[in-house]
């Protein structure tokens, strides 16, 4: 997967070389380019912002230097990416959505600063390529580059080989739209609190079983919108299997 990435603030994006995300980009799973916005501006003073149409507070980022950026990493003659622009106002990104992301050649990541990219930006860029506005949840950050640093760990641990263990995406929360289960190790007893017995049954089925009613447990009580949102035939499936 090809991976560019378009800040006033490339330097947000060095822990991209540590982790398994640093493995992926030096074994080549992940090609991932940081650019800074500022490389596509001609004034002395770099400038990327200007004030709001119609008045109110803060900047808006000038779309100049944004449709030449664009221009330079989503050029004609190639296929093109997929443009991802982290927003307030945008669709709440997902593990859905991650699955997506993973499944795509070439993602171009915008991040917005001060109160957001001149929307004709995004118009024209939609001209040319498929454009999402993601955002992570009903909050408002600083700008992008954090919300991108969270997608892309979440897109590139799905990506083949990058998880040293791909058996941990079968069980883990959102896997199957339920959160996991709780999860222990040794020893069994800590500070006077016991393993569950059905863990140390050897029991595969009963585990699974006690893994699947704790992940409804859990999703009833935390999050009872995924849980409304599950196809109840399929829980019926999955609990026969469990
Ligand atoms: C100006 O660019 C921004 C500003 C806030 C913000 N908040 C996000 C979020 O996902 O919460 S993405 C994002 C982008």
């Amino acid at each position: 997967m090809r991976v560019d990435i378009v800040s006033i603030f490339p330097e947000y994006f060095a822990p991209l070389d540590l982790s398994l995300i640093g493995k992926a980009r030096a074994n080549g799973t992940l090609r991932l380019v940081v650019h800074d916005l500022r490389s596509w501006t001609h004034d002395v003073h770099r400038t990327v912002d200007d004030t709001p149409y119609g008045g109110g507070p803060g900047m808006v980022m000038r779309p100049e230097p944004w449709g030449e950026a664009l221009d330079a990493l989503a050029p004609p003659e190639l296929t093109p990416p997929r443009l991802l622009v982290p927003s307030p106002a945008g669709v709440p990104f997902t593990q859905a959505l991650a699955y997506e992301l993973a499944a795509e050649p070439h993602l171009l990541f915008a991040c917005g600063r001060y109160e957001g990219i001149d929307q004709r930006v995004l118009d024209h860029a939609a001209t040319r390529m498929p454009v999402t506005e993601v955002s992570l949840g009903d909050y408002v950050l600083f700008g992008g580059e954090v919300a991108v640093l969270v997608i892309l760990e979440a897109v590139t641990r799905l990506l083949p080989g990058v998880l040293g263990n791909a058996g941990s995406l079968e069980e883990e929360s959102h896997a199957h739209g339920l959160l996991e289960a709780p999860m222990y190790t040794k020893p069994a007893t800590w500070r006077g609190l016991d393993v569950p017995d059905v863990l140390r049954s050897g029991d595969h089925g009963r585990i699974a079983r006690w893994r699947r009613d704790q992940a409804l447990t859990r999703t009833g009580q935390r999050r009872p919108d995924l849980l409304a949102a599950l196809d109840p035939q399929s829980l019926d499936k999955r609990d026969v299997t469990a």
